[in-house]
């Protein structure tokens, strides 16, 4: 694992989005050479999508040859409900870069037969041949994607009701109004982040504080589903110093000195990482 170890939410935002633009760019993808990304929502990758936008804008970066697939999506909210994931990523993301959007797939929380669906996506990502880097962010109990506490590591793609703690986290973009939020979403599955080729995850803030910890100090457990990454072979985590709160002081000097060797993965000339 790499914890990259940054200043703030806008030096976290600048760090991921340089490295997603250099993961893409050194594939050279193509017509037939399709770089395939996966996705999240929540507040904090808007910072990371802010920069990708203006990386597309300044032509240093083209998301023509790329594949977006979406961690997860509400529950019975239509696709153009504002608070929508569908909604959420074209806001955010897709309408100001030069996607094809037939290559945008989000779940559908809308759709006749929720069961089918979960298993086209898994379906869809295979036969994309897997996914390059899935980028992810946490709740505060250490969710990813919508696996909740609890969750098996090794689950798929399927349908998840949401934990009170979720419920009660997401109110805030449904007028604080808890009976607005959705109970249940549709989620790729652990299991479905863990055979991504490489995983990066977004932490801001202290309120991720105990989160991070548990995702990197403590065990596998399925309680902080983040945690089962510890098994990924090419996981990346980007945090801020806030989020660092609940961690060793050994943890983060330790990382801290690496920062010079972790800095090079997001040079422009640089060949390797
Ligand atoms: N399903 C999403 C997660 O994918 C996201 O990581 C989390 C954190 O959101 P925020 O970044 O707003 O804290 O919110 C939701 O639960």
């Amino acid at each position: 694992m790499r914890l990259i170890i940054t200043k703030d939410y806008s030096t976290v935002s600048e760090w991921g989005a340089k490295y997603i633009k250099k993961r893409i760019n050194d594939f050279k993808p193509s017509a037939d050479r399709l770089f395939i990304l996966g996705l999240p929502t929540g507040s904090t990758p808007i910072g990371t999508y802010k920069k990708l936008v203006e990386f597309v804008q300044a032509k240093e970066l083209s998301f023509k040859y790329v594949v977006t697939f979406n961690m997860d999506e509400y529950v019975g909210l239509p696709k153009d409900h504002p608070e929508s994931y569908h909604s959420f990523m074209w806001k955010h993301l897709f309408k100001h870069i030069d996607i094809d959007p037939n290559n945008v797939h989000i779940l559908d929380g809308s759709a006749p037969d929720l069961i089918a669906e979960c298993e086209q996506y898994e379906q869809a990502i295979r036969d994309h041949g897997g996914i390059d880097l899935f980028v992810g962010g946490i709740g505060p109990d250490g969710h990813i994607a919508f696996n909740e506490p609890g969750s098996s590591l090794a689950s798929r793609t399927r349908i998840k009701s949401l934990a009170q703690d979720t419920i009660a986290a997401n109110a805030r973009f449904f007028n604080n109004d808890i009976n607005q939020v959705p109970k249940c979403a549709l989620t790729v599955g652990v299991g479905t982040v863990m055979d991504a080729r490489e995983v990066m995850v977004l932490i801001s803030g202290a309120s991720k504080a105990i989160a991070l910890h548990m995702a990197i100090e403590a065990g596998i457990n399925h309680m902080w589903t983040v945690s089962a990454l510890q098994n990924h072979p090419k996981f990346l985590c980007i945090c801020d110093e806030d989020a660092t709160l609940e961690l060793k002081v050994k943890t983060v000097k330790y990382f801290k000195g690496l920062m010079s060797v972790h800095n090079k993965s997001i040079e422009e000339d640089n060949k390797s990482s």
